[in-house]
């Protein structure tokens, strides 16, 4: 590829041809404690696990997700700023994975990062022409055309190419932004991720920053893996939304597809937590019920299950759907200690108000309301974990689906059991 140009727009973007490929990408920290803590792998960190997707020449990915779920250490991993577990990265026609050294170094000409904080990430000594024309010079690139390309990618982020000489202090959070925008495309990368960018700024200059890396977007034929905990920006700017949770990727699919027929319920609850301006208009909040597992010996089968509403009743018992609904509440209540006892007679009345259930998944509730009135909360919650949660299939296989998509043509995947074709057409399903 040509770096030769000062000006260079776009080269030639093929669009729909896949720039990168990640493939069962795995990165786990080892918490070290010591020899045998390493050998047994038992306090590893699985903060990236298996995970799959493309992204196109000139598209923009959307990677949403809670905080803490592996975002982060995915992008970084993408661009082997972290080594991978497992897994492999194509990007172009290579395994970023398999590479080192110089072969590396070059190719990371054509990967850019833009992170959150635009204050910490620029140099408060140095001017912004220079932090610009930082990354040609490590790269060896464009000599004697530095200053040049610096104003003139100054001038394309929306900044005054005459403030080449300002220190970054001298601009606002924006504009330091803009000003990281420009470093980043200083060496004319094919691919940037960008982690949060907008997150530190107000809502109208987010906007405003948003709107500017679309437009840098179309002139330099950028593709972005863009990450965001806020919907409302992911929506903005993506073509795809991937929602990721503990590690994992939960469902992926065109951005409108997403946001109208989303078929996680994982997604589903991020959705309807988002706050909206007149609360007269509802906006559910704690939809997202109990804490995220931790990412150290995350749930079996799919790792949402233990928050999950629509966890899916275990088939050996052939309830009913009330009747699994009044067992979950029961089991999810007595897990977390959420209710107060008061009296066998209430318990009763808050969670089977019109009995427990025949046969033997109403003697292992019997059993575990025995426990809970006899003060043995543990003996109660592990019998119903045990019996009830374990013993879905949600719990027993990790899912993995492509369902049918509403709003556009692309391919929707939704890691969620109730697409399986013997549960879809269930009560489970209702
Ligand atoms: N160097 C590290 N060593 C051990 N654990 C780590 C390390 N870096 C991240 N983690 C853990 O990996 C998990 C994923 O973290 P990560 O920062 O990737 O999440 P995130 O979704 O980007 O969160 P945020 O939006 O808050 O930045 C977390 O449990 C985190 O504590």
């Amino acid at each position: 590829m040509s770096k030769g140009m000062v000006t260079e727009s776009s080269e030639e973007v093929n669009f729909g041809e896949t720039l990168l490929r990640v493939e069962g990408l795995t990165k786990y920290f080892s918490q070290g404690s010591g020899f045998i803590g390493n050998l047994l792998n038992d306090d590893e960190v699985k903060a990236v696990d298996d995970v799959t997707f493309n992204i196109a020449k000139g598209e923009t990915l959307g990677l949403v997700g809670e905080s803490g779920c592996g975002k982060s250490t995915l992008a970084r991993t993408v661009l082997r700023l972290l080594e991978p577990t497992d897994g492999a990265v194509w990007f172009k026609d290579d395994n970023l994975a398999e590479m080192s050294g110089e072969e590396l170094r070059t190719m990371r000409e054509d990967m850019q990062m833009i992170f959150q904080d635009p204050q910490s990430s620029l140099d408060p000594r140095m001017k912004v022409g220079p932090i610009v024309e930082e990354p040609m010079k490590a790269h060896g690139l464009y000599k004697g055309q530095r200053e040049e390309r610096a104003r003139m990618l100054l001038e394309k982020v929306g900044l005054d190419p005459q403030h080449y000489n300002r220190y970054p202090h001298q601009f606002s959070g924006g504009q330091r932004q803009r000003v990281n925008l420009a470093r980043a495309l200083a060496v004319n990368p094919d691919f940037i991720v960008c982690d949060e960018p907008t997150s530190a700024l107000d809502a109208s200059i987010q906007a405003q920053v948003l709107n500017t890396m679309r437009d840098l977007q179309d002139e330099f034929g950028l593709t972005y893996l863009f990450i965001s905990h806020d919907l409302s920006v992911i929506r903005h700017i993506s073509d795809r939304v991937a929602v990721m949770y503990l590690g994992q990727l939960v469902e992926l699919a065109e951005t409108e597809e997403l946001f109208e027929n989303p078929q996680h319920p994982y997604t589903n609850a991020l959705l309807q937590s988002i706050p909206v301006p007149d609360p007269r208009h509802g906006g559910q909040r704690g939809v997202l019920e109990g804490d995220v597992p931790s990412p150290i010996d995350p749930p079996s089968g799919c790792r949402f299950r233990t928050r999950c509403p629509r966890l899916i009743a275990p088939e050996k018992y052939d309830l009913t759907l009330e009747e699994w609904d009044d067992i979950k509440a029961f089991m999810r209540e007595t897990e977390r200690r959420t209710f107060e006892l008061d009296g066998e007679a209430s318990l009763r009345q808050e969670f089977f108000p019109n009995g427990t259930p025949d046969g033997e998944a109403g003697s292992l509730v019997e059993t575990s309301i025995d426990d809970v009135l006899n003060d043995d909360w543990d003996a109660a919650e592990e019998r119903l974990t045990e019996s009830f949660a374990e013993q879905s299939i949600c719990a027993q296989e990790i899912p993995e689906y492509e369902v049918e998509s509403e709003h556009g043509n692309d391919i929707h995947i939704a890691a969620c059991h109730l697409h399986h074709d013997d549960i879809s057409g269930s009560a489970n399903a209702d």
